[in-house]
């Protein structure tokens, strides 16, 4: 919600809103700002829309937005009055005076009291301008690496950011590829142990003896094989930092000596009767809830407080869409830096699928996909068909995020919110993503059908 202070209303009678809006519109000036009526009809462009299309006013005023615009395949309709809301949607446009141009469309939708369209306002910003060189992402939006532009995700650095220079165990939860190893490395490289190693294991990855062994140790002959001594990761970790990621995995009698260590911070290697003392600060990560892995008998109690100091969330990727159009152009950037291939855009229906896609794999998945479409395709765009099979199949239920069938009934399309609001808990949020519908169009169709 923007703030404002009381004199604000004030202001805008004295001046007067068309006044204020047709300023503010002006500051925007790489970007075209257009509003379209209930019909469709374009009823204001801005200078800055008469500067990127080469149309004054007068040209565009009154008729159909996608006549005036001569969108792509005839965008027609164009979901925004289904979706009520459209964030960063690559399109391409035609110019009067030829030639095609990429722009980046935001826009929202406005509906009256009976949820019927009543009209919209419109972001079109060229592409150039959205898809920043590496550089100027790293100062603004990026953090030892981590990108992102998701509120979660931006107080996950804060807290980062504030514990890096304490000593306090930090307790990481994520779906596999959301970043958690990053954000650790990001936690070490801010605190004063930065100098120091940064060691990473795979609680997951190995079998309970090898993973003792890995973890704390072994002396020559501590067992068949065993043919010289190996110093752990908590010895080589030693005044750095050691990240123990899938932590839930851990075998009850290695969480024994885990806590041993934190509470001590000394451990016997495996066959060594003397134990060693070690100054390590841990980062723990896991893909469960550790509370319901105590429930079931799985993982101490003891040492999931010792472990979760301070907890730190990471969304997924699918609930974090602004985050895909950054992370994409990262990518992409990088290829085009240190590859044959130069990509400058994406086309529609592609990103239209990127957007729409689940990304069970999150943030590792989306880097996958970038690196196919550089192999497969060629050209400097990246087309539906240089993705893989999944984001070409149209009937991969569980890949994607469902669109809201315009044949939904309004009986039925009530039902689907009630379900939907059930098994998200009353989340709004995750109810709205989970049936395709942005936040807006949820909560006005909810208000609509009066569901509590
Ligand atoms: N926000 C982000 N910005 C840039 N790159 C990211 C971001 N999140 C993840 N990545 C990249 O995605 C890949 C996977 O990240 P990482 O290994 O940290 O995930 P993880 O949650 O630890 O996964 P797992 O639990 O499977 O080990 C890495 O290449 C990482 O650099």
């Amino acid at each position: 919600m923007s703030q404002s202070s009381p004199f604000f209303n004030r202001w805008l009678s004295q001046l007067g809103p068309d006044h204020i809006f047709a300023i503010l519109t002006d500051l925007v000036d790489a970007g075209a700002v257009f509003a379209v009526d209930a019909a469709g009809k374009v009823i204001f462009w801005s200078k800055g829309a008469e500067k990127l299309f080469e149309l004054p006013a007068e040209k565009v005023l009154g008729k159909l937005c996608a006549e005036a615009l001569n969108c792509d395949k005839g965008r027609d309709p164009c979901g925004l009055a289904e979706h009520g809301e459209i964030k960063a949607q690559m399109v391409k446009l035609r110019r009067p005076g030829g030639g095609t141009l990429t722009c980046y469309r935001t826009a929202r939708a406005f509906f009256d009291a009976d949820g019927q369209f009543a009209g919209a306002l419109e972001f079109l910003q060229p592409q150039a301008s959205t898809a920043p060189g590496p550089a100027a992402m790293s100062n603004s939006e990026s953090f030892h690496g981590i990108l992102s532009r998701d509120p979660t995700m931006q107080e996950a650095i804060k807290i980062i950011r504030n514990v890096a220079e304490t000593e306090a165990t930090v307790l990481i939860r994520g779906e596999s590829g959301t970043g958690k190893e990053l954000v650790a490395n990001a936690l070490h490289l801010e605190s004063a142990r930065h100098n120091k190693p940064f060691m990473a294991i795979n609680c997951a990855a190995l079998t309970p003896s090898l993973l003792e062994s890995e973890l704390f140790g072994h002396v020559k002959g501590a067992f068949t094989g065993a043919v010289r001594n190996h110093a752990g990761v908590f010895q080589r970790a030693h005044e750095g930092t050691l990240f123990l990621d899938e932590v839930a995995e851990l075998p009850l009698e290695l969480q024994a000596k885990l806590l041993r260590v934190l509470q001590e911070q000394s451990f016997i290697p495996v066959g060594a009767d003397a134990a060693i003392t070690v100054d390590v600060r841990i980062i723990a990560a896991t893909h469960r809830s550790l509370r319901e892995e105590v429930k079931a008998g799985r993982f101490r109690e003891d040492l999931m407080y010792r472990l979760r100091v301070v907890p730190v969330f990471l969304p997924p990727l699918r609930e974090r869409r602004q985050d895909v159009n950054l992370l994409l152009w990262q990518c992409i950037q990088e290829h085009n830096q240190h590859g044959p291939r130069h990509v400058d855009s994406i086309a529609p229906e592609a990103m239209r699928r990127l957007l729409d896609y689940r990304w069970p794999g999150n943030v590792r998945e989306l880097k996958n996909v970038v690196e196919y479409a550089f192999a497969v395709g060629r050209g400097n765009e990246i087309t539906l068909d240089d993705l893989p099979p999944e984001f070409r199949e149209t009937s991969a239920p569980n890949s994607f995020i469902a669109p809201v069938s315009k044949s939904i009934r309004q009986g039925n399309e009530a039902d689907l919110i009630r379900e939907a609001l059930q098994a998200a808990n009353g989340h709004m949020e995750t109810a709205a993503r989970s049936i395709g519908m942005s936040r807006a169009t949820f909560w006005r169709k909810r208000k609509k059908y009066q569901i509590d």
